[in-house]
């Protein structure tokens, strides 16, 4: 969360006013234990899933199956999302970051008391101030339900920056829709399963954009985690970072730049009964570029409780609002919130 009256921006303390990257402050530099050289594996690959294998949809719902069972995060291609929109989305994103002044993307800041708030802001996943704050700044955008969706609190510049958010918001729904759809039948569910459980559905796009960093060995740029809600579909720009959990060590995430990353959340890995896992997933900076990704997540409503669709349950029900409450007031520090759901 942000605290009030001090909106801090990391692409603000990145560089001096002549542009030379800064010492990172003590308040973003991460113990030991947390640090990117910790367990890095080199010789694992995400899956990569062919969603067009139309004459075969059964060889498509296996692999989904597989990469869930065995990773919890895998790209796809061939989703039926052109490459034009998913560059054109990162291009938008990386104008706002980039050409604005502070003073204009300041304009769109987030609310600092309410987790979560739609705008502009670097402390989403900081639960106090006693903890190492990630060196990222982001975007958020409340899409779905469209009663949610207020373009006005979103940049107009460039000009078509709203358009695309929509355009973008409404394929990812889609594409959500189609994969929760393919996870079910991978477990003999019925194909609407999840989505029946899921009830409405809330969706936010959070562009993240992480500011070179002088000192990448001592940071993250945002920590362990795993996400929330259901699920989350992720693109990256052409500079590595995001890294996923994988037998307890680190993997990193190639770029590719028409695949798009699904990312399991808690409330698939109950819902699955831990059949599924939820991937916990970090950001890792670097001293030469700046590094941007687009996360548009998939959540229950507030008011939804969630449960195990196999007996025995492994996880106790919650209510969806209840289970955001607390990961925001705890913080994530890995998989703790949805490991403190297990019977
Ligand atoms: O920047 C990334 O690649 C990861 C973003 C992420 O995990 C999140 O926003 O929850
Ligand atoms: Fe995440």
């Amino acid at each position: 969360m942000e605290v009030a009256g001090a909106p801090i921006r990391v692409q603000s303390i990145a560089l001096d006013a002549d542009r030379k990257a800064v010492a990172v402050p003590p308040e973003y530099i991460q113990p030991p234990e947390n640090r990117p050289s910790n367990g890095n594996a080199t010789e694992h690959k995400i899956p990569m899933v062919d969603l067009d294998k139309d004459a075969n949809p059964n060889l498509v719902r296996d692999e989904i199956g597989m990469a869930c069972r065995d990773w919890g995060a895998f790209h796809v291609v061939n989703h039926g999302v052109s490459i034009e929109l998913l560059d054109e989305i990162r291009r938008v994103g990386s104008f706002f970051f980039e050409e604005l002044t502070m003073a204009e993307k300041l304009r769109y800041s987030c609310d600092p008391n309410s987790p979560a708030s739609e705008g502009y802001g670097s402390r989403m996943l900081v639960a106090s101030d006693d903890e190492v704050l990630d060196w990222r700044d982001y975007f958020d955008h409340h899409t779905f339900p469209i009663s949610r969706r207020n373009p006005s609190r979103w940049p107009d510049f460039p000009p078509n920056y709203r358009e695309v958010i929509a355009e973008y918001s409404n394929q990812m729904k889609l594409l959500a829709q189609k994969i929760l759809g393919l996870i079910s039948t991978s477990l003999g569910l019925s194909s609407s399963f999840i989505e029946e459980a899921m009830g409405e559905l809330y969706q936010n796009i959070t562009i993240s954009y992480y500011p070179s960093c002088p000192q990448p060995e001592l940071t993250l740029g945002l920590q362990s985690h795993s996400d929330m809600g259901f699920i989350t579909l992720l693109i990256q720009d052409n500079v590595a970072g995001l890294q996923v959990s994988k037998d307890g060590e680190w993997v990193t995430v190639d770029p590719v730049s028409d695949a798009i990353l699904v990312i399991l959340g808690d409330q698939t890995e109950i819902i699955t009964n831990g059949i599924y896992k939820s991937s916990q997933h970090r950001a890792i900076t670097n001293a030469d570029k700046a590094r941007l990704s687009v996360a548009t997540f998939h959540d229950p409503a507030k008011t939804m409780p969630v449960s195990p669709a196999f007996k025995p349950p492994r996880y106790r029900q919650v209510v969806y609002g209840d289970y955001v409450s607390s990961w925001y007031t705890k913080g994530p520090n890995g998989k703790r919130n949805i490991d403190a759901l297990l019977i």
